[in-house]
């Protein structure tokens, strides 16, 4: 509890001043700081302990960067509907509350911000932005959706993906599907809010192969959020490292190449589909994209680990398969 006071909180921590007042006077270093005092000093302390499945990182994973992260709380990230922006702002302004302005649509405020209560015409049915994380936009920019296209989220939860999608390209046709229908419910609640009228909804396990319920469709464009470990997300809840054994992986691997399975056949020759993750693991991301182009022989045209531990924010995996 004192170590974890000495990380998280500093010398703001009273708690760590009135305990431990020796390591309080190392509380003023900045966090990589006071990692390194508490491996030099006697607390038998051991960063990799924090996080133990690093062997399974993607590539490019900064190890040492992505544990430091797990200490700080990531932003709160807001995407402001088009045209809303500078009623968002000057709410925001008059309240006083401080925000990093990534883009002119996108916004990082302090975990905690209650936007509810700052924006109570939201709770009425006004659209006027959506809480996404930066690297679930930054993911969305793999869509590049062309005018009149016919797109499915296949895992569409409640919809973030899609909104992304809609406000890239407002002439499109969308099919949304999950397994979960209440999830759905919440799709159709936001998707008002954002004044999206105009798509299909279908309640699907896509272990399964839906041919059932699609009968001949096919996309210009298919989305797969896909079900997985959620490793990327971890700094948010750090309690679902202690809870995670590594066998799930593969167990959320198989599921991954399942759903993929299932949906190649409806996408057209020449299109996307989108693969995306918030896992930091290779096995749910570089492995399965091997998987997919060797087993559906499509072709990677890019993918991204998206180092969300850089930015406060969530890390991710993205690629852009084409069939
Ligand atoms: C990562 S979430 C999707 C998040 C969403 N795209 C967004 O942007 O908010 C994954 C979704 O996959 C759905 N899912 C899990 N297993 C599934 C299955 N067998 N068939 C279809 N959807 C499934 C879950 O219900 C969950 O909503």
């Amino acid at each position: 509890m004192v170590l974890a006071e000495f990380l998280c909180e500093g010398n703001s921590s009273l708690f760590l001043a009135h305990l431990n007042p020796e390591l309080f006077a190392h509380a003023d270093q900045p966090l990589a700081g006071r990692i390194a005092h508490l491996e030099q000093a006697d607390f038998g302390f051991v960063l990799d302990d924090v996080y133990p499945f690093t062997d399974h990182f993607s590539a490019g994973i900064d190890k040492r960067a992505f544990l430091t992260s797990l200490f700080v709380q990531p932003d709160l990230f807001i995407r402001i509907h088009p045209g809303k922006e500078s009623r968002v702002k000057k709410t925001l302004d008059l309240a006083e509350i401080k925000y990093r302005e990534i883009s002119e649509s996108t916004l990082a405020l302090p975990n905690g911000v209650k936007l509810d209560m700052l924006f109570p015409e939201i709770a009425k049915g006004t659209g006027l932005f959506e809480v996404q994380d930066l690297s679930s936009q930054h993911a969305s920019t793999f869509f590049e959706p062309h005018q009149y296209d016919y797109w499915w989220d296949s895992c569409a939860a409640s919809g973030g993906k899609s909104l992304n999608l809609f406000h890239q390209q407002k002439n499109i046709k969308l099919l949304v599907t999950d397994v979960r229908e209440n999830i759905l419910f919440n799709l159709d609640e936001r998707f008002k809010r954002a004044g999206v009228k105009d798509y299909q909804k279908k309640i699907i396990d896509l272990t399964k192969d839906p041919t059932l319920y699609l009968n001949s469709y096919m996309f210009d464009g298919i989305i797969l959020d896909a079900p997985c470990t959620g490793s990327g997300t971890w700094g948010r809840s750090p309690e679902l490292i202690s809870q995670f054994n590594s066998q799930q992986i593969l167990t959320f691997q198989g599921l991954q190449r399942s759903i993929a399975g299932n949906l190649i056949k409806f996408l057209k020759p020449g299109k996307p589909l989108i693969y995306i993750t918030c896992s930091v693991f290779k096995e749910e991301n570089e492995a399965n994209v091997e998987y997919l182009v060797k087993t559906y022989d499509l072709k990677l045209e890019k993918l991204e680990v998206i180092k969300g531990y850089e930015r406060k924010a969530d890390s991710m995996f993205v690629a852009r398969l084409i069939r």
